[in-house]
Order: structure tokens, then sequence, then C-alpha cells
């Protein structure tokens, strides 16, 4: 019989992160279906990486609780659930693993870094097996750097460093896929290029649930079916783009006074210059 826990991608009741006397996570309450779409955004330092870094296991709640994939943090075989996640993340700087969360060992080749996401590690310690490698190449493809697989993950740019990042974590066919800021630091071309990825990812059978954290509503595929605001550490609105997408409500979200146009399914941001009156 299937466990109805499997129907659920997360599941946070009052999920609360505290270092010291800061509070990171502030009675955090949420679902994500099994492949479900959804958003987070919130400004910078309310606490969206902190949450992808709990559903990863790298910190545990310090009250309430959090299940991922029908598996408990905290109760769970860590590495073991990571097998079943994949996650994108705009830092490479393995000096910085314990405080931003990188996910790669930047000096192995493209293509080796791509292995590694079959086993949910930094560094490639385990040896792929010729169907993995196979795998990993095909995955590099997909995303057009099937010329960089030998070049060291290091010299790519930041464009092509993102997307075999991507294919880092689709190769072992996660169930989640965790994309934090996945366009960070990346010109309009590479931007797209990214975007146009999450799309197909999205328009295959059967897709992961997609946690897309990012401080841009323009970024949202028009296949996001929920979108979290995230604010001091808790979400503050949740629910279909259409409804929380608003003028008043990214307002209060990003303490900026910003205008919504929807375009080709599309949102965009507008921010006169009479808001930046307000800002300094
Ligand atoms: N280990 C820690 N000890 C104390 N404070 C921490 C720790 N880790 C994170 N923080 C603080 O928690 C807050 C949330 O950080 P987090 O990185 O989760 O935010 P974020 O929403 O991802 O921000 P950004 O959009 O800038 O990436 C920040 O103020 C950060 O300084």
């Amino acid at each position: 019989m299937s466990n109805p826990q499997e129907t659920f991608a997360i599941q946070a009741h009052n999920l609360t992160i505290q270092r010291g006397n800061t509070t990171i996570l502030n009675n955090l309450n949420c679902t994500i279906k099994a492949g479900q779409a959804v958003a987070i955004l919130g400004p910078n330092g309310c606490g969206k990486t902190t949450f992808a870094r709990t559903i990863l296991g790298h910190i545990f709640p310090t009250s309430g609780s959090l299940q991922i994939l029908g598996r408990t943090i905290g109760e769970t075989n860590i590495p073991k659930l990571r097998k079943h996640i994949g996650i994108v993340n705009p830092t490479t700087d393995t000096s910085s693993i314990h405080t931003t969360g990188a996910i790669v060992d930047a000096r192995l080749s493209t293509l080796q870094a791509v292995c590694t996401g079959f086993f949910a590690t930094i560094g490639l310690y385990d040896t792929p097996s010729p169907t993995q490698i196979e795998t990993a190449s095909q995955y590099l493809h997909a995303v057009g750097l099937s010329h960089r697989q030998d070049h060291r993950f290091a010299t790519l740019s930041t464009g092509e460093q993102r997307r075999a990042l991507i294919a880092r974590a689709l190769v072992h066919h996660p169930q989640l896929l965790i994309l934090d800021e996945p366009t960070a630091g990346l010109d309009i071309a590479g931007r797209e290029q990214i975007l146009a990825t999450i799309e197909m990812i999205l328009a295959k059978p059967n897709p992961p649930a997609l946690i897309m954290i990012t401080h841009h509503v323009e970024e949202l595929s028009p296949r996001t079916s929920n979108v979290f605001l995230m604010r001091d550490g808790q979400f503050i609105n949740q629910g279909p783009p259409s409804d929380i997408i608003t003028p008043e409500s990214l307002t209060q979200t990003f303490g900026c006074k910003v205008f919504v146009k929807k375009i080709h399914g599309r949102f965009w941001l507008e921010v006169l210059p009479e808001a930046w009156l307000d800002l300094v």
C-alpha cells in the first residue's frame, strides 16, 4: 500500500530555526504536493536559503517539524534523503560549504561535477558507472554544454556553471528540485536560458516537485501553481500566483512600492522613481 505522506513533497509545521538569539525561521507552515511547481519570493535575509538548507538536512529544526518526501528531518537518514533531491544554488566556493551550501567541487571536470549528482556529494568520491557517465553526458548535451564536459568546472562562465548544476541536479531523477536563485549574476540571455530549461523540466511527464527561490517575479514559470511570500522567517502570504502577485502584497513583502503587470503569462514589476524617496 502506498504511503499517503508520499503524495507531499514538503510538509512544514511551525518550523523554527534559531541560531543564538536570532530566529531565522519563525513558526513557518507550508505544504507542497508531489510534482507541484512553487515559488518562494522574498527580500534579502528573510530566510529562503535557510529553508532550503533545512530541507536538505544541513540544519535541524529548533522546534516544529519538517517532512520531506514522507521522511521527517531529524529522524531520517539524510544522505539517503538527499539522493531524492536536486539542488542548484549560486555558490560554487567550496571554502564556504557550511555557510552557504556550495554543492560541487569546482576543481572537478564538468562531467565529473555532473556525476556528483548521482551520489549527492560535493566531491566525486564514488566511481560512476559507464551508464551514469553516459547519462551525465546526455544531460550536459541537453543544457548545451557537451563541448565543455572535459573542462574544469571552475573555468566555466557563471551561466555555464549554472546550466551544468541543473544537469547535475537532474541526473538522478529527483522527486524534489530546489532552485535557489538559479539566475543570480546572469545576463538576460543567460537568465532566459535557465528559465527555458526550467520550462523544459516542468513540461515533461511526471516532473519533480520544484521550488524556485527568487527575488524576481518575472522568473516565475507560467506553470507555477503556488507562490509563498516570505518575510522575517515566515510565509506571510501564499496561494495561486494570480491571487498573490499583487502590488499590495509585493509592496508589503519587499518594503518597496511596486506595480505589477502580467504579459504573456509572465509577471513584471514596475518601480516609479517616486518610490526612491521612501528608500533613502
Ligand atoms: N548560522 C547563522 N547564525 C546567525 N544568523 C544566521 C545564520 N545563518 C543565517 N543567518 C541569518 O539569517 C537570515 C536569513 O538568511 P538566509 O540566507 O536564509 O536569507 P535569504 O532569504 O536566503 O537571503 P538572500 O536573499 O540574501 O540570499 C540572515 O539575516 C542571515 O544573516
